[in-house]
């Protein structure tokens, strides 16, 4: 038992419904019979609350199986439910045949035997489903837990200027996959990427997203191009500066990929900002974990109200300021957008000064002035912004500037990536 005990602590009874400082007493009864399988039910008492919760995980089973010298915990429903069995799996089109609903909850192998590196379970009705151990690690908990869901390089002003990351060529990306793969490491590993050489049209600009993925079509439209015209009711179609943050905040899945291409510019001004939030938020995480939390915990709700002769729309959204997994706390999106922040009215009023705080700290880390990359888009210049982590602004500007772009959809920029075999990736 006690090889599990790290097992015990690190891997279930946290995230289970509990308040990060809520202090609970576990009850777990362990059975382990002779073949070394264990069954385990687990009760806990949450000491705040003092009302009793009961978490029963039943059925939990090792068939001893220590691979690299680490145990592995599986289920039997899964086992049963994973099986690679051509009756249970079509491996034609990757999709699971067995009916989960059809699988007893309580079902045990009446018998498993370990012969080499395979694990082989022989079910009542007479199944039999064969895992190779190295399938079952590649699949377990335990490396979920291990691996980044997505690999990444956290970067400041000087990190991001030091690694020297090169611009992709327009004729070379067009055409080889060498160059698109390049492309997406870089934009994977940093949140944003460049593409040089682009010739300066709408079309040539599209054909660069086309590449890497679909557009997302929006209130906006596919492609857009926008100027300093106020033709829509929004900030960005002014001269005005904008601080730094994230599109489409008031989308239940904001717009994955933002791309921009500078057409023209005759003026002074308009650089563009780019501040690395997965930075920020990691810092902030390191600073004051309950303030990441909260922003992590607290829904907020965004807005966009346009209402011209041309233009209605009306769309809003609920979610947290950072979104990271469960299981291994990886941040994965930001939501940062002050400008279309709405009435906060989703917050306990106990809550609302404690939200504030939190704000106010990831604020001061995205300000800092050395987090802050400014480039300057010029024609032929397309970058590709990761609208989940990295939140673009621009300085204020005079003359005529037209930007042209689109959106992406991110599963299938992240899709394109898996299939060129980008690692890093899962
Ligand atoms: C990019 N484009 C100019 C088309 C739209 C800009 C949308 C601006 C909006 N406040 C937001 O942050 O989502
Ligand atoms: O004008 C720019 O450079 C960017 C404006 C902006 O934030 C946007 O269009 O989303
Ligand atoms: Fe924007």
């Amino acid at each position: 038992v006690s090889d599990f005990k790290g097992f015990f602590t690190s891997h279930y009874f946290h995230p289970i419904g509990m308040d990060a400082d809520e202090t609970v007493s576990l009850n777990v009864d362990v059975f382990i019979d002779t073949e070394g399988q264990i069954d385990m039910t687990v009760r806990r008492q949450s000491l705040i609350s003092s009302s009793l919760q009961c978490i029963i995980l039943r059925g939990w089973t090792i068939p001893r199986l220590n691979y690299r010298g680490a145990p592995m915990l599986f289920n039997y429903v899964w086992l049963r439910d994973h099986c690679r069995s051509a009756s249970s799996f079509n491996t034609a089109t990757n999709q699971r045949n067995v009916d989960t609903g059809s699988i007893d909850l309580s079902i045990r192998p009446v018998r498993t035997n370990l012969q080499g590196d395979n694990l082989i379970l022989t079910w009542p009705d007479g199944h039999t489903t064969e895992y190779s151990l190295a399938w079952l690690f590649e699949n377990s908990y335990e490396k979920q837990k291990q691996t980044p869901v997505q690999r990444r390089i956290l970067w400041n002003a000087d990190v991001y200027n030091k690694a020297h990351v090169q611009p992709a060529k327009w004729e070379k990306f067009m055409e080889t996959d060498d160059e698109l793969k390049k492309f997406l490491r870089n934009y994977l590993l940093y949140g944003i990427a460049f593409v040089d050489e682009v010739p300066n049209t709408v079309e040539a600009t599209e054909a660069v997203t086309q590449r890497a993925s679909l557009i997302r079509e929006t209130t906006y439209g596919k492609m857009w191009c926008f100027t300093s015209d106020f033709s829509r009711g929004d900030t960005a179609y002014s001269q005005l500066a904008l601080d730094r943050h994230t599109d489409t905040s008031y989308f239940h899945e904001p717009c994955g990929i933002q791309v921009f291409h500078c057409l023209k510019h005759e003026g002074t001004g308009g650089r563009t900002l780019l501040v690395d939030g997965f930075y920020a938020a990691e810092q902030l995480r390191q600073k004051s974990p309950e303030n990441f939390e909260l922003l992590a915990r607290v829904p907020i709700r965004h807005e966009y109200i346009e209402n011209t002769d041309s233009h209605k729309n009306h769309i809003t959204a609920i979610g947290p300021v950072l979104q990271a997994y469960p299981w291994n706390n990886e941040v994965y999106m930001m939501r940062y957008n002050n400008y279309d922040r709405s009435v906060m009215n989703t917050v306990p009023p106990d809550a609302v000064q404690r939200w504030y705080v939190a704000h106010r700290e990831l604020t001061a880390e995205l300000r800092r002035p050395e987090n802050e990359l400014w480039v300057k888009l010029t024609p032929g210049k397309v970058i590709f912004i990761d609208n989940w982590r990295v939140l673009h602004g621009r300085e204020s500007f005079t003359g005529l500037r037209q930007l042209c772009g689109c959106y992406l959809t991110r599963d299938d920029v992240l899709s394109t990536a898996r299939c060129l075999g980008l690692e890093g990736l899962s």
